[in-house]
């Protein structure tokens, strides 16, 4: 049973280390490298530069203990209707591993296998095919995911076919595009769980009419009737299901054209490397799991510490795109302030969460990481064994990787006070042994498990996303009044001001 966790008792902890420097924490126990890191399969975390000691480290242990995060995985395995706002399971375990009980975790992966297969041997279909470029069309969960594992798992792709992902409903994009390619050789791939998405629909009327036939069509839907209405041949629809939330769905036919890109062998070593994630957290106790770790880490700097963002820099140009893929797993997932109940989150809840590579934003926003008024928890990203064969750079990177945790905890003091650093500031390093698929889906995985261990201690539901209908529902609403078929009178003086100056520039 969940019991509201004792936030009064973090902040005791909180105020207690506050005046402690992270330099102290670091030098005053020789172990405490090797006692605040962690391994599972490839995936080597170090929390040592975080601002806690083991007294803290207990009294967070003790949060997810009473928040139920051990009985909170097993609902979620089992498929359990943890998505309460929605009465849905939230089950993306159940498309990459078997450890789920429940009567819905068995019938979702009776029609999580078949799917795959169906859709591993499409991919290989066309992998084989004289296609030449592949368009993925989607936002959101249905365009990050799978355009981050491409690009992350570029050296498991032998580039018979060039990936391509439209997802704004800027026409820009799409116009850009299709320049440069020929319809004939083209095969495009709408992916939306409703399919109802304004941009994907957009983007999938243009690709549709110039496609010039349904041929090369193909969708990823848990709205198999609306793809049907669409256009799209049944036997070119692959379907997914409610109870996998969008940001949860890379695993599923969602990822078709990540199988197109890296072929079915190296998909399924993705899921293992998720599935891998998947058996640690859910048997792990609380003090050795690492998403759990990962989660109280976040919960120490927002809730203890009282730090606003969350950065996260992977050093690897094949994860760039991760910190886009994270804004909307974790801002979607955690970005509430209520709890199902209706009540308000009794503490502040998400982060906002941003960030970019190593090393290129040394050269941008490090400046203010180590000497602005704000410190920026912040994650970083290695790999020890590059994919290429260029020592002195790989060199550099790690180099470069390790100074900044370094820099960022210790500071440096200086005559000049311009010159100072006052360091202090904490970071988690995650440092993956190569980048393979495996490690690369265990890695996801553990983000999403830490976010949903967040979720329960914050105690608010990670798996529904209210926030972004109000925005779509006046934009719908506003159509009409730009066309000029409708009066503005339901919308505000700011807003009419501001129609009436586009109609009079157009
Ligand atoms: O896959 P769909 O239904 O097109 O939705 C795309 C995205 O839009 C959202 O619903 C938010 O607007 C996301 O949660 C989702 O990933």
């Amino acid at each position: 049973m969940r019991i509201d966790p004792d936030w009064q008792a973090l902040s005791v902890e909180a105020a207690r280390l506050i005046q402690t420097p992270l330099s102290e924490l670091t030098t005053s126990r020789a172990d405490r490298a090797r006692e605040f890191s962690l391994r599972v399969g490839p995936v080597y975390a170090s929390f040592a530069r975080q601002r806690y000691d083991a007294a803290a480290r207990a009294v967070l242990l003790d949060l997810a203990q009473k928040a139920g995060v051990p009985a909170a995985f097993r609902a979620l395995f089992d498929g359990e209707k943890v998505n309460v706002s929605e009465a849905r399971p939230a089950l993306h375990t159940a498309l990459r591993s078997d450890l789920g009980q429940g009567e819905a975790a068995r019938a979702a992966r009776s029609e999580v296998l078949p799917t795959q297969t169906r859709m591993l041997a499409m991919a290989e279909r066309l992998r084989d095919s004289q296609i030449t470029d592949i368009i993925n069309v989607g936002i959101g969960g249905s365009d990050l995911g799978p355009r981050l594992a491409v690009d992350a798992l570029r050296d498991f792709s032998d580039g018979r076919q060039r990936i391509h992902f439209l997802n704004n409903a800027d026409a820009s994009a799409v116009q850009h595009l299709l320049r440069g390619l020929d319809p004939a050789r083209t095969a495009v791939v709408l992916v939306s769980k409703s399919f109802g998405t304004q941009e994907t629909l957009l983007n999938g009327a243009i690709l549709k009419d110039w496609l010039g036939s349904d041929d090369r069509l193909y969708a990823v839907t848990a709205n198999v009737p609306k793809a049907a209405a669409f256009g799209v041949p049944a036997e070119r629809v692959l379907p997914m299901w409610d109870w996998v939330g969008g940001r949860y769905s890379l695993w599923s036919a969602v990822g078709f054209v990540v199988a197109i890109a890296i072929g079915g062998e190296h998909f399924k070593r993705l899921l293992a490397g998720a599935a891998a994630m998947d058996a640690h957290v859910l048997s792990a106790p609380l003090a050795d799991n690492l998403a759990v770790w990962h989660a109280l880490s976040v919960i120490w700097n927002r809730n203890g510490l009282g730090f606003d963002t969350h950065a996260v820099m992977p050093y690897d140009e094949r994860l760039a795109l991760l910190p886009a893929y994270l804004q909307q797993l974790v801002m979607e997932s955690l970005g509430k302030s209520v709890r199902p109940d209706g009540t308000p989150a009794p503490v502040a809840t998400v982060p906002m969460l941003w960030g970019g590579t190593g090393t290129s934003s040394q050269h941008s926003f490090f400046q203010a990481l180590h000497q602005g008024t704000d410190t920026v928890p912040s994650d970083f990203v290695g790999v020890v064994r590059p994919a290429h064969s260029y020592a002195e750079s790989h060199e550099a990177l790690l180099a470069n990787l390790l100074a900044q945790g370094e820099a960022l905890a210790n500071g440096a003091e200086d005559a000049d006070a311009q010159k100072r650093y006052p360091g202090n500031r904490p970071s988690t390093l995650f440092l993956l042994d190569e980048l393979t698929p495996e490690s690369f889906g265990a890695l996801i995985a553990m983000y999403e498990h830490s976010v949903y261990v967040q979720s329960v201690v914050w105690g608010i539901n990670a798996f529904d996303q209210w926030g972004v209908e109000l925005g779509k529902r006046i934009a719908n609403q506003l159509l009409p009044a730009l066309a000029g078929t409708a009066g503005a009178d339901i919308h505000d003086p700011v807003t009419r001001a501001l129609l009436d100056e586009i109609r009079a520039r157009r």
